[in-house]
């Protein structure tokens, strides 16, 4: 099993104290970031990724998360992995690396292995320093990958997007609502206990026609 967590021994009583284990047991298994263990959670409290399924991420520089992700969909998988930054990390036959702003980048480009089973968005700004900015930009992203998951998620998929904490959440919850079936909000125990951010999971997105 890909991404194991801290051990006991290794693991702090309380991680939102010492998060650092998270990041020893992420370079230690040869992953570029701690957020694996965020993925891995919803993973495993959702039942997310299964071999064979197709995933878009976006956001997904430095690439824990599509090295995660193209582990458990295996070599009959097909895995997109869309970022601003450049992304050195290796994630097997399987995936295509595009780098670009998923903002401006057209449903087309990211429609490669569309319809997808999966899609994914850890994608974050870059911290302005103005907190009202940093929540603003954050919801434009989310709801850019909603709208993302609107045209290339195959009905039944699954859809897992991060956002910062803000007076839109509500607003963001209902547009994945509106898409999906099931939605819950996840804050895995690999959070910072600074970090504002929140991850919504929506599961078995509508059939066409079947939205609202
Ligand atoms: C928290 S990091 C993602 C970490 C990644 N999930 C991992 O496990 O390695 C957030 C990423 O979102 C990316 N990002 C922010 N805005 C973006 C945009 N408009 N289009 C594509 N990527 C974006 C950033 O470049 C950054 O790499």
């Amino acid at each position: 099993m890909p991404a194991e967590r801290p051990s006991v021994s290794q693991k702090p009583k309380n991680p939102y104290k010492r998060p650092d284990a998270f990041t020893k047991a992420a370079k230690a298994q040869g992953y570029p970031a701690r957020s694996v263990f965020k993925l891995e959670e919803i993973d495993r409290r959702v039942r997310l990724l299964r071999p064979g399924q197709r995933v878009l991420d976006l956001g997904a520089a430095p690439g824990s998360w599509s090295m995660y992700a193209a582990q458990r969909i295996g070599a009959g998988g097909k895995l997109l992995a869309v970022d601003l930054s450049p992304i050195t990390a290796a994630f097997g036959p399987q995936a295509t690396v595009v780098q670009g702003d998923a903002l401006s980048l057209t449903n087309e480009a990211l429609a490669q292995f569309a319809p997808y089973d999966v899609v994914l968005s850890d994608m974050a700004p870059a911290t302005s320093g103005s907190k009202i900015a940093d929540q603003a930009r954050s919801y434009e992203l989310f709801m850019r990958a909603v709208a993302v998951a609107e045209a290339l998620l195959a009905p039944g998929g699954a859809f897992v997007g991060k956002i910062f904490m803000s007076e839109d959440f509500v607003k963001a919850r209902d547009a994945l609502r509106n898409l999906c079936e099931e939605v819950r909000s996840i804050r895995p125990e690999g959070t910072r206990a600074s970090s504002v951010e929140i991850f919504l999971v929506g599961l078995k997105r509508k059939a066409a026609g079947k939205t609202g």
